[in-house]
């Protein structure tokens, strides 16, 4: 159970300098849109989360409020910057560069910021990487073209060599922008810094197209990649309407956590069955998922699979998962099984198939925000700036219920969120496609 020691937030001293915001706040209240600095929010959300806690109400769990500070921790004149950002793409990457430039350069004042190429590698002097200076021209049209315009890694660095960096470029902030293997560097990077007696602030911005990140609403970028995902749904439900026996079976990324495969589904409902990491399946049998899929192709001519990649990895036999240069676990192929079993399962029972594989994979997360990921993108952005600026590190900005909070990054990186088989999304599945509650 979340305490509040977990929620506590790391600063780096005092604010002591006015905010040049500090005109703009007002007098701003805490209202259903917005919380001052003084107050907190509440880490539960229902009566009985709350009243089983047995504690009054000033003890209960509570997040510090994201937002701008009246007062800052950092002189913006002399202060220097830095972003970096690292593992896979996410639609939004340049949204929240292009955020973080916009909002130090032209609000706060801040006139030195550069990019570190290639993820953490971009600090390391052997791979010869050279930074990228951000300026507000530099940065403005970034946001049309998918990817990140400082690039990104996998692969383990050395914690040290990083801080060697920042000490040499003289920096006081850097952002990270990345999934939770970037966090857990972050955090290695923060203690180093800590050790050199240094102040130098650490923020993230938490990036995952698996949203997997937990204790947080979705992602940014995750509704883009959901969206496009749709697009190879619907195109195997034409195929497999087409042809007789039609079966279109749809990979899409999730190793962990099943979320886009689910709302990609629930976006199309043009699904029959959803195979997720966290709902186990057997395939075999009168109640396995094959003759469950076979006897529907019978009933109604057509079907639609959708699986996500890390689903029924028990079924991948004779391969041992890899690991990517992070460590990363690489799944066998689950979807290329499920193919060859299908047919195989339909040619042995005299059932005609005709089965279409569809494996979007990359092309979901490659491509540009879409216009509401563009605006979350941006206001994690000011987010992450304003806590920054204010000394706090070792956080990330996120958004929880609708509200922008600062997240310890121990917290953000001690668990990982996943489809809960007994909650609304995957009921909302079940009750979208018609399938099973178990395959068994
Ligand atoms: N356990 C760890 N401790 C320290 N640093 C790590 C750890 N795991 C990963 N990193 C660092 O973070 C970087 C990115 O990690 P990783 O490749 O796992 O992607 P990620 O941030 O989790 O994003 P994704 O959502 O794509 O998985 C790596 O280059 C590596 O240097
Ligand atoms: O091939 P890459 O770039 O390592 O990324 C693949 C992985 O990235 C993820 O999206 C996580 O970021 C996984 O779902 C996927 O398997
Ligand atoms: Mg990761």
């Amino acid at each position: 159970m979340v305490s509040q020691e977990d929620l506590a937030v790391r600063t780096l001293g005092p604010c002591r300098i006015d905010s040049p915001l500090a005109a703009r706040l007002g007098e701003r209240q805490t209202t259903q849109h917005s919380v001052v600095e003084e107050d907190r929010i509440l880490f539960d959300d229902t009566i009985s989360m709350v009243g089983g806690r047995g504690l009054p109400i000033d003890q209960l769990p509570s997040l510090e409020p994201g937002g701008p500070r009246k007062q800052i921790y950092f002189d913006p004149a002399k202060t220097r910057v830095g972003i970096v950002t690292c593992g896979g793409l996410c639609p939004g990457l340049n949204d929240v560069i292009r955020g973080l430039v916009l909002e130090l350069s032209r609000h706060y004042g801040v006139r030195r910021i550069v990019g570190f190429r290639n993820g953490y590698r971009g600090f390391i002097p052997r791979y010869g990487e050279d930074v990228l200076d951000l300026t507000p021209e530099v940065v403005m049209d970034i946001d049309d073209e998918g990817g990140t315009i400082l690039g990104t890694s996998r692969g383990e660095q050395d914690a040290e060599e990083v801080v060697d960096a920042l000490e040499r470029l003289g920096i006081n902030i850097l952002f990270v922008i990345g999934g939770d293997g970037t966090i857990r560097g972050a955090m290695d990077v923060v203690r180093v810094i800590g050790e050199r007696g240094l102040k130098v602030a650490v923020v993230g911005i938490p990036k995952t197209i698996d949203n997997d990140i937990p204790y947080i609403d979705q992602s940014f970028g995750f509704q883009t990649a959901m969206a496009e995902a749709t697009k190879s749904i619907h195109a195997a439900s034409v195929e497999a309407r087409s042809a007789p026996g039609g079966i279109g079976l749809v990979k899409l990324m999730g190793r962990h956590s099943g979320f886009i495969a689910c709302y990609s589904t629930l976006a199309k409902d043009d699904a029959d069955y959803v195979l997720i990491p966290e709902v186990p399946f057997a395939l075999d049998g009168e109640r396995g998922f094959l003759e469950h899929l076979r006897r529907r192709v019978e009933d109604r001519g057509h079907a639609v699979v959708v699986v996500a990649e890390g689903a029924g990895q028990e079924h991948i036999q004779g391969e041992e998962p890899g690991r990517d240069a992070s460590g990363n676990i690489r799944f066998g192929d689950i979807g290329r099984l499920l193919r060859r079993l299908v047919v195989d399962h339909f040619d042995a029972h005299g059932t005609e198939t005709n089965v279409r594989y569809f494996d979007p994979s990359y092309a979901i997360r490659s491509v540009p925000a879409n216009p509401f990921d563009s605006a979350y993108c941006l206001r994690l952005a000011h987010a992450a700036v304003h806590a920054a600026m204010a000394g706090r590190t070792e956080v990330i900005v996120a958004r929880r219920r609708r509200r922008f909070v600062h997240m310890p990054m121990p917290l953000a990186v001690s668990r990982r969120n996943h489809v809960d088989p007994m909650g609304d999304l995957w009921l909302s599945v079940l009750e979208a496609t018609g399938q099973p509650v178990r395959f068994e």
